[in-house]
């Protein structure tokens, strides 16, 4: 990793809006976009800016919404990375519904987790085995953890399926998540990552120190692919000190 991977903005406003107008302008260049989304709360901010700026816009036909992981809830629950994101966008911008793909919390976690890997392989170019998105969009927790690739759960970074039931670590509450070589076959990974909590795990990862190697964030490295960290000062403030 190197420090031109980092796209620094000096709040987290700033940031999304920078990542914002970057990923409508790569839809732009493409005839059909896949694009998987991150849930928690750092996406709202991005998500608000878009509805607010990008309303009317032509990519919108084009783009199709996946989500890198859900927590296996009702669309309806508010713990529903689905519900977040149509709350805050789709019923805001003209997606057309056939082009969003929601993982169905409330289905089975396993046959789900075999579902959507299979709608996956059936919506995109697949590369060995595996669905090549346009651009997967993760965010990181505090542990480290991204998508819903947890450090107990770590080897899910080399499952052999496109999509794996996890669990959180605290709430047990359980999940659907894209596995590591789906992520790092993507063409584009990013991270929107802020704020001063998530700071001392970048400065970690980047400089392959302290407890680096127990965070599945360390380990997402597009094969072929770009990545990129779209953060805000708060995030990387010790890290190219
Ligand atoms: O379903 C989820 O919770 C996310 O996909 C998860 O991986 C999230 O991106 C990180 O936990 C960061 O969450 P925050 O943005 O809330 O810090």
């Amino acid at each position: 990793m190197t420090k031109d991977q980092f796209i620094i903005s000096k709040d987290a406003q700033a940031t999304a809006e920078a990542f914002g107008d970057y990923l409508m302008a790569e839809a732009a260049k493409k005839e059909q976009f896949h694009v998987a989304l991150s849930g928690g709360s750092t996406p709202k901010i991005l998500f608000d800016y878009l509805a607010e700026n990008y309303a009317d816009a032509a990519q919108w036909q084009k783009m199709h919404f996946y989500w890198g992981d859900e927590r296996m809830v009702p669309p309806t629950d508010g713990d529903s990375n689905y519900k977040m994101t149509k709350d805050r966008l789709f019923d805001k911008v003209p997606v057309p519904a056939e082009n969003i793909h929601r993982i169905l919390g409330e289905e089975d976690p396993a046959d789900e987790a075999v579902r959507y890997g299979s709608l996956l392989t059936q919506q995109m170019n697949v590369v060995n085995g595996l669905p090549v998105f346009d651009m997967v969009i993760l965010g990181m927790g505090g542990d480290g953890h991204t998508a819903s690739i947890f450090p107990h759960e770590i080897e899910l970074l080399q499952s052999s399926n496109v999509c794996d039931v996890a669990t959180h670590p605290e709430s047990g509450q359980i999940r659907v998540t894209l596995s590591g070589p789906v992520i790092n076959a993507a063409s584009e990974v990013v991270f929107l990552v802020t704020g001063s909590g998530k700071q001392e795990k970048i400065d970690e990862i980047y400089h392959q120190k302290g407890g680096w190697e127990s965070y599945p964030a360390s380990f997402i490295k597009p094969t072929d692919g770009k990545l990129q960290w779209y953060v805000d000062e708060a995030a990387v403030a010790e890290v190219f000190k």
